[in-house]
Order: C-alpha cells, then structure tokens, then sequence
C-alpha cells in the first residue's frame, strides 16, 4: 500500500553502504475503531525523506493514549488521510539524512516524537513500522546510559509533563498534586517537579500497589485513590497536574465513573481515569494553576496538547543520563512487534504501570 507522503517521493537507494529497502513491516489501520482494525503489512512503502527530515530504522516504538484515540477516529477531522501506520514515540538509528539535515549524521541512535502537533496532521506513515521519516527537530541523540526500548518510552510524555509544568509556571520551592503519578505522564511529572524544577513538595495519587513506586520516583506524599478522596484532604497546593486524563470509551458513550473511596482501579479499568479537573481545582492554592490533558477545565484550569521538540530532550538528557530522571517501561512488555494488538489492549485497560513498548521492530 502505498502512503501519502510530504515530501517529494525520493528513490531509496543504497547510500554511504545504508541499504533502505523500498518497502517495510508496518501496523496499519485502513478504517477506524478498536485494536481489531489494526493489521500486519508486510509491504509498506518505506517513507520518503524530506529535505528537513531523516530516515529512522526503528528500534523500539512506545504507544501513547493519543494513539488509541486517533485510531478510535476522535481526531478524524484533522488527521492525516487513511490508511494510518500509527505510532508517535520511536527511538532507532538514522540510516539516511535529508539535503537541509544539519546536527543529525547516518548512524546516529535517535529518539523523539515524531509528531510536532499530536492532533494537527500527524504523519500518515508512523513509528510501529520498521522505518519511519521524522524532522530533525523532533528528535535528540538517544541518552547513552539507556537502551532503545528505554528511550523509547519518553518523548511524548516527558514533553507533556514539561510542558504542562512550564505553562503552569512551576518553580523551585513550589508544591504540587501529580493525579495519575504511576503513568506514563505522571511518573514523569513527578520526576521533574522533584528533580529538574525543585518542587518543595510532591504529592500523587495512585492505586494501593503502587504506592511504593510512587515514593521511589520522587512523591514525598503517595495517596490511596481508592481509599481516600484527594479533594477531601485539607492541603492546597501551587499546581494540581491531572496525569489521569479522561475515559477512552470506544463503545457506547458510558457514565463518568465517579470517583469513590470504595472505588477500585478495576471497577475504572476501561477508564484513562474520568477527568480529575473539576475536583482538582478545590485544592489549587489562591493563585495556583491546574494542568488538564484532556476533558473538561475550569480556570483556574487550563489544558494544552503537547508540541513534539527535540530541543527539550537536549535539555532533559543530562537528567536521564545522570539516572535523576529515569524511564518506566511496564513490566508486562516490551511487547514483540508482533503483539501490537495485545499492547494496545493492555494500554486500553488503562492500567499501564509507565510505558507500553514496542521491541524489537
Ligand atoms: N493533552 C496532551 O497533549 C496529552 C494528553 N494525554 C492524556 O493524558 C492521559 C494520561 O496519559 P498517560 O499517562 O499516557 O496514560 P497511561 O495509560 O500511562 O495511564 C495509566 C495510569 O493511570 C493511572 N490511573 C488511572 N485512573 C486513575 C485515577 N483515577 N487516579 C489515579 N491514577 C489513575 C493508573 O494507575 P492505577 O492502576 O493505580 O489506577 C495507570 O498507572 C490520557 O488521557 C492521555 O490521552 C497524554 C499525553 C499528552
Ligand atoms: C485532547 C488531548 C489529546 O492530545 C493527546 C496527545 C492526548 O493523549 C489527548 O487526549
């Protein structure tokens, strides 16, 4: 099948001894819906390189919710067209470069997301492929202290929680709220509260058996959802970051579950959570900031959509490769290419312990 692709098609020929093949292994999708549309092609047209872009044969590729989401056709209006090879996070070697490439050479061990605007036109011809084209200026030098499938798993979070920090104009000495803080998102916004901004206190929320890891990712206070009510506890803070995000509900639209102290993660397992923001704002101190992913916001809440930067990667690095900041790839995975589909449905569970990953491609 061949892909759409931005640029002008380039021949793929052997060069610099890089042989690219003119096709490739992808997931794709031709229709939306659920994991079941999801197939395995075995002849893809490898993707063209535009003059700012270079070729990534793929490692290692993380899932996000976004792709879920997309795939389930809640950004059709400003998707790419179909068929869609999904996959945002990629991490693997450069095998080709484009004329205007500067920083990056053949060789290099990359990583980023290769999506500048999650929602805005994201690449036809994704990450969960064997090859995948991206902008310089989405991708870093992979840490060297990590392994693909470890990169793999950060740049659409990682850029999440910094950006969400950023915006919220966190800062050393400040306290903060991380809902969520055993995702993807939230075990890094804890990380970087703590760690990269000097946050005087973290607090996070999570399920019982997660608690633990919580401390150990930096949260001085860890908070039992499903036996205590984080709004209900007299502490405010200067930023509540809401890493849980709102339900993905494929099927018919269902109640919002309420959040209950009985409540169990499993009774909220299909679930990403259901949208903490409305709760969230009654323990933001006066003059305090509540981040939203996703659903609705109220001010003192605001919500953005991450932008995709490599420049922001440059500048975490030195935090990954001292360990301050460290990646957490779920145990249940890395996943083998060939159990994408089984990836996707754990992700949809909601119940990710950090990252899904996608190796070896
Ligand atoms: N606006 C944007 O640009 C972005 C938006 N998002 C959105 O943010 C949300 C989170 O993304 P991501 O981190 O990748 O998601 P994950 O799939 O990684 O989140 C799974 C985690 O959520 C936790 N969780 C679920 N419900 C609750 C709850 N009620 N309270 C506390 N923790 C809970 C689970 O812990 P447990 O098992 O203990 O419940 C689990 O560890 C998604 O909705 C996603 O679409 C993400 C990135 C960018
Ligand atoms: C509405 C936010 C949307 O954008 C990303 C990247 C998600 O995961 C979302 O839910």
């Amino acid at each position: 099948v061949a892909y759409a692709s931005s640029s002008s098609p380039a021949v793929n020929t052997a060069e610099a001894g890089v042989v690219v093949p003119a096709t490739m292994k992808a997931w794709a999708y031709d229709d939306y819906g659920d994991a079941s549309v999801l197939r395995l092609d075995e002849a893809v047209a490898v993707p063209a390189v535009g003059e700012d872009q270079v070729l990534v044969r793929v490692a290692a590729a993380a899932l996000n919710p976004v792709d879920s989401k997309r795939r389930a056709g809640k950004f059709k209006a400003t998707d790419s067209p179909l068929p869609t090879v999904p996959g945002y996070d990629v991490a693997g070697v450069v095998v080709k470069i484009g004329s205007k490439v500067k920083s990056i050479k053949e060789g290099d061990e990359v990583y980023g997301n290769i999506n500048e605007k999650a929602l805005e036109g994201p690449k036809q011809s994704g990450s969960l492929a064997e090859y995948t084209a991206v902008e310089e200026k989405l991708l870093a030098l992979k840490p060297k202290n990590l392994d693909f499938a470890q990169a793999a798993g950060l740049p659409l979070a990682i850029e999440t929680a910094h950006e969400g920090l950023e915006r919220a104009g966190f800062s050393a000495g400040k306290s903060i709220l991380v809902l969520g803080g055993a995702g993807g998102v939230g075990s890094l916004a804890i990380q970087l509260a703590k760690h990269v901004f000097g946050a005087s206190k973290v607090a996070a929320t999570a399920s019982t058996p997660k608690l633990e890891l919580l401390k150990s990712l930096g949260a001085d206070v860890a908070i039992d959802y499903t036996k205590e009510n984080f709004d209900e506890q007299p502490e405010k803070y200067d930023v509540v970051f809401d890493a849980v995000g709102n339900k993905l509900s494929l099927a018919a639209e269902r109640p919002t579950k309420q959040q209950t102290p009985s409540a169990s993660p499993d009774n909220a397992s299909s679930f990403w959570g259901s949208g903490q923001g409305e709760k969230a704002v009654k323990v933001v101190k006066e003059g305090g900031s509540v981040v939203v992913l996703t659903g609705a916001v109220t001010p003192p809440g605001f919500r953005f959509v991450v932008t995709s930067d490599g420049s922001v990667l440059q500048k975490l690095n030195p935090y990954l490769e001292s360990g301050k900041v460290k990646p957490l790839v779920d145990t249940k995975g890395p996943f083998a290419f060939s159990q994408t589909v089984e990836a996707f449905s754990y992700l949809e569970t909601g119940r990710a312990t950090g990252k899904v990953i996608i190796s070896p491609i």
